[in-house]
């Protein structure tokens, strides 16, 4: 075929223009920290959602996995299952990856809702950016949010080991935090796995856990991307000690009454993620933007962004904006010159 040749876009018949596009929860952590118990639970679970599943596993564990959360006491949970060995759903499969999801999405008598639970996956960041820009593009498929199990006996010893940054990056990159196997640690240990996450990041939702029974209303659906309707103010209250333990990856916040200008943030963010190309994860703000009635509500994952009004400021609430930026090396290098931002709109008439 023509390498130049472009086909035409083609309407799907989906039988209803507006239907709402498909979520998907990304499921990571650490090798055994229950992962697959998670699949399981959501998958016997009284949500009422038609869920798909799409494993991203290496070689030979794919037939284990799926032995393992294939099997229930009815027979088969899953009616559709979605095989990409051999791959990582971000880089070399990427391909069948967007193809198996656009599958999937076209039959929504049979998927509601999609899980990709992955262990190739180390890092979740490129798939989460790679799925958020189709989300903005009104793709029929959306990135809910990123749900990361943790071991709650077994994290400080991944975090410790320098040499491995992966823990890190799937604390830093979660919306939602399932603190796994508290059976197996007492109340001071994890008092100090709390805090330890709290200092990588404190935007997510943290809940402990055994064998992943967790209120599935706080896990799925979340819309923690939407930036229109997903942006909880109290996440960002929460307090945060950004240069806890030394580590390397860090919630940093900011807070100021004074009113930015948009045009300046713009700048900064370019500056910051394309630029200098700083190591950001996530973040999220609320911005009191000069001359504005309403709050302006800031997403952004990795190098993407997107800045758009939210509601108005009710007449007795403090005009405020609040940054909060989970990133690697952060807070020691940059955090000195956030205020340049809100010192922008000194030059106001
Ligand atoms: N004690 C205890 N064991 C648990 C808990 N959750 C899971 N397990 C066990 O931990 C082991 C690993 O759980 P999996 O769900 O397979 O973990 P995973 O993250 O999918 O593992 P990989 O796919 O190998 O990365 C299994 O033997 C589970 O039964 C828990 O809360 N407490």
């Amino acid at each position: 075929m023509d390498e130049e040749f472009v086909p035409e876009a083609v309407a799907l018949d989906c039988g209803n223009e507006n239907v709402e596009a498909v979520g998907i929860t990304i499921i990571t952590g650490y090798l055994g920290a229950g992962k697959s118990t998670l699949v399981n639970f959501i998958l016997h679970a009284q949500h009422g959602k038609r869920i798909a599943v799409i494993l991203n596993e290496f070689g030979d564990e794919l037939g284990v996995e799926r032995a393992m959360i294939n099997e229930g006491e009815s027979g088969a949970l899953v009616e559709e299952w979605i095989e990409l060995p051999n791959g990582c759903v971000c880089c070399n499969v990427k391909h069948s990856f967007v193809q198996a999801l656009e599958q999937l999405t076209q039959r929504r008598d049979r998927c509601e809702h999609v899980l990709l639970e992955t262990t190739g996956l180390a890092n979740p960041g490129p798939v989460a950016s790679t799925l958020w820009i189709d989300d903005q593009l009104e793709s029929s498929v959306r990135l809910d949010a990123i749900v990361t199990v943790v071991d709650a006996r077994n994290l400080q010893h991944q975090l410790d080991d320098r040499e491995d940054a992966e823990a890190f990056l799937q604390l830093a990159h979660a919306d939602v935090i399932i603190l796994n196997k508290v059976d197996l640690v007492d109340e001071c240990t994890l008092t100090d796995v709390k805090q330890r996450v709290a200092g990588i990041n404190s935007i997510a939702t943290v809940l402990e856990a055994v064998r992943c029974e967790v209120d599935l209303d706080v896990v799925l659906n979340r819309r923690a991307y939407a930036t229109r309707d997903s942006i909880n103010l109290r996440e960002l209250e929460r307090k945060h000690d950004a240069n806890l333990h030394g580590q390397t990856v860090t919630t940093t916040s900011i807070e100021d009454d004074r009113p930015v200008i948009l045009k300046k943030v713009d700048d900064w963010l370019g500056d910051i993620l394309w630029e200098k190309k700083m190591e950001i994860y996530r973040m999220k703000a609320i911005l009191h933007v000069h001359g504005a009635q309403e709050m302006h509500l800031l997403q952004a994952v990795r190098e993407l962004y997107e800045i758009l009004p939210g509601r108005l400021w009710r007449p007795a609430e403090k005009r405020q904006s609040k940054i909060v930026i989970i990133g690697n090396h952060f807070y020691s290098f940059y955090s000195s010159k956030l205020s340049i931002v809100f010192i922008y709109t000194r030059s106001q008439p």
